[in-house]
């Protein structure tokens, strides 16, 4: 019988997503030991565990309240929402960040011989997609009359295989459809992995843990986005410098042992370093520059 009071987030067991929330769950200080094939793991210093799952399960375990938490692409959870809306079940989940990986589209794409198409083509036309909620609704928007027909994978071969006219799928880097002789259209939905919860979920431990969780996860964004600059810079020259660094945050100024000109400067960026402004401080005087990544930050 599971513990009522362990937290349980559902991420995807293997794909796309899976080694970035491990990789996130690992920076919120999560300890799992993630044997290949459970299913189910358990954190080792805090209440909770993770159930690895398909992806396209995810939605449905956390608006059923099975899982508390889940990580998943907003495609899925867009999906997943209108599906179970259209058989009057439940399809409200709190969505309470978006994550920074996942990233993709959901676009109309048609065999390039075609060259461009104005909306009106789809009008009567088969479209091929393992999204037809998705589709369906943004057709509806555009007043367009068109057929969906569903393919759970390599939709990309329905226009040479005779299956559909055209495709709705989604696009990372377009290799794909590059590939497939396919041209890509309007993008119907900009997508990336976003942490959702169950909203009925009442349990006040479960909560607190979750209050400790989300700080962090702010906390390692910011890090992630953030840069710890050092660099040595002429004490007459200090203002000048200090107006190029990025960011609104004063460095500090330490002295440097053996001299009384060079002062060196610490500081955290909320942006990276660019080359120019680089060479702009080397310009004004400031030498060894460091820019270094950040592992954790609280502010
Ligand atoms: N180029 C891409 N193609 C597909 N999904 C992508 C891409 N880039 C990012 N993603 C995101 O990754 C998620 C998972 O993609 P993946 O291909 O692993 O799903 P899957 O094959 O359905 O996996 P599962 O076996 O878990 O159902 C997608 O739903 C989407 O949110
Ligand atoms: O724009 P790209 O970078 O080429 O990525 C897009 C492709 O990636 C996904 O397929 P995946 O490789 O996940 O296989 P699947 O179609 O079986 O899901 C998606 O269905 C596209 O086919
Ligand atoms: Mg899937």
């Amino acid at each position: 019988m599971s513990d009522n009071n362990r937290l349980r987030i559902a991420i995807q067991k293997s794909g796309r997503l899976s080694k970035d929330c491990q990789d996130l769950l690992k920076q919120l200080g999560v300890k799992l030991n993630l044997r290949e094939q459970r299913l189910i793991a358990h954190a080792t210093n805090m209440p909770i565990d993770v159930l690895r799952v398909r992806d396209d399960d995810i939605p449905g375990l956390v608006m059923d309240g099975v899982c508390d938490l889940g990580i998943v692409g907003e495609n899925v959870l867009v999906e997943s929402q209108a599906e179970r809306a259209a058989q009057s079940l439940n399809a409200e989940v709190t969505k309470l960040a978006k994550l920074d990986f996942g990233y993709c589209r959901l676009a109309l794409a048609w065999p390039q011989e075609l060259g461009q198409l104005p909306l009106s083509w789809f009008e009567g036309k088969k479209i091929a997609t393992t999204y037809p909620e998705i589709l369906k609704q943004y057709l509806k928007n555009q007043g367009i009359n068109a057929s969906t027909v569903l393919l759970s994978g390599s939709v990309e071969v329905a226009p040479r295989a005779g299956l559909a006219d055209a495709i709705c799928d989604l696009v990372s880097t377009g290799a794909t459809l590059e590939a497939n002789g396919l041209l890509q259209g309007e993008t119907i939905l900009e997508s990336n992995a976003c942490l959702i919860q169950n909203p009925s979920m009442d349990n006040q431990q479960k909560q607190a843990l979750l209050d400790t969780l989300l700080p962090r996860l702010k906390a390692v964004r910011q890090a992630k986005e953030s840069k710890y600059i050092m660099l040595h810079a002429p004490k007459a020259g200090l203002d000048e410098i200090c107006e190029l660094l990025p960011g609104t945050g004063k460095p500090t100024v330490l002295s440097l042992a053996g001299t009384d000109d060079l002062v060196a400067l610490h500081m955290v960026s909320s942006e990276t370093l660019f080359w120019e402004t680089m060479e702009a401080l080397k310009e004004k005087g400031a030498s060894s520059i460091l820019v270094m990544p950040i592992e954790k930050m609280m502010e």
